[in-house]
């Protein structure tokens, strides 16, 4: 009766054990519908730190027609952020390193995009940004930076505003008080904010030189951030320890200052300790001028 049966080979064996293994990590990948779909009346995709209703990637968009790179400098661990319509091609480069250019503008030119925009989300302490040099090489590129930066820029930003790239844009939320001009970029789907140095993953962007204050710092943070939907995606501008992303609902429930309250928060803040950046003295003058000063 199970003569058809034949007694498994080890290499078949092997096989075998792979594809169930398969199998099992696969289904931990199913996305919040595909669960809903297989799972017959649980819940899930409820809280705040269930998965996002798709399956996701951190280096990729979950916004249709929304081609989206994280990219990473590691001198000073910064993150560099594209961002194009997929259709037109029209792109947006965030917070630019002048020691990767050569990469950035290689990607841009293989994807075959049209670079329009190179924003700061703020005046740099530890890094020079590729925007001014980029300009020279990008034929139409503009420059963007907050209006309360005192950074000279082709656009000066402030809240509300939208950088448009074909049919997406990001909209300003101004978060000071890391500096007086950090932004936060959000997504025009609040799928994914662009938090520069005002929140990082688990932390946030110092206030001890340029124009920080913690309170400032606080206020923009629960205000202008913590209020976007608990999933969106959080990207940071640096990250010190191989952290790529984040969530609003993460952040709300897990960053160890930014839970505390305002009084717990500016202490913390003021006793930091932290050494200066080395660059300090060369990267705040030379991108209060887009980067250009010195290269
Ligand atoms: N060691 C680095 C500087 C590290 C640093 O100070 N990072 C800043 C953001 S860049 S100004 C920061 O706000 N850090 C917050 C924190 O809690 O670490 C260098 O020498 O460049």
């Amino acid at each position: 009766m199970f003569a058809f049966l034949s007694p498994l080979k080890p290499t078949q064996q092997a096989l075998a054990v792979t594809l169930r293994l398969w199998r099992v990590t696969e289904a931990t990948r199913l996305t919040a519908p595909d669960l809903r779909r297989f799972s017959f009346g649980s819940r899930v995709g409820v809280g705040p730190l269930d998965v996002p209703s798709r399956r996701f990637c951190s280096r990729r968009a979950t916004t249709d027609g929304l081609l989206f790179r994280q990219m990473f400098e590691s001198e000073s661990s910064t993150y560099t952020y594209l961002l194009a319509d997929a259709e037109t091609k029209d792109a947006v480069l965030i917070d630019p390193v002048l020691e990767t250019i050569d990469r950035d503008l290689k990607l841009i030119n293989e994807l075959g995009l049209n670079l329009t925009v190179a924003v700061n989300t703020h005046c740099h302490a530890d890094h020079i940004t590729s925007t001014g040099l980029m300009k020279k090489r990008v034929v139409g590129l503009k420059s963007a930076i907050s209006k309360f930066s005192g950074a000279s820029a082709d656009i000066h930003l402030s809240e509300g505003d939208k950088i448009s790239f074909g049919k997406h844009y990001l909209t300003v939320r101004d978060t000071p008080g890391h500096t007086d001009g950090c932004m936060t970029l959000v997504s025009n789907d609040q799928r994914m904010a662009f938090t520069g140095d005002a929140l990082l993953i688990r932390g946030c962007g110092r206030t001890d030189f340029q124009q920080g204050c913690p309170k400032r710092l606080y206020e923009s943070v629960h205000q202008k951030i913590f209020t976007l939907p608990e999933h969106c995606l959080i990207y940071p501008a640096h990250d010190y320890t191989g952290r790529m992303v984040s969530t609003v609902g993460e952040e709300r429930m897990f960053n160890p200052r930014l839970t505390k309250s305002l009084e717990e928060f500016v202490k913390i803040m003021n006793n930091l300790n932290l050494p200066k950046p080395a660059k300090i003295d060369i990267s705040v003058p030379a991108n209060l001028v887009c980067g250009l000063h010195e290269v």
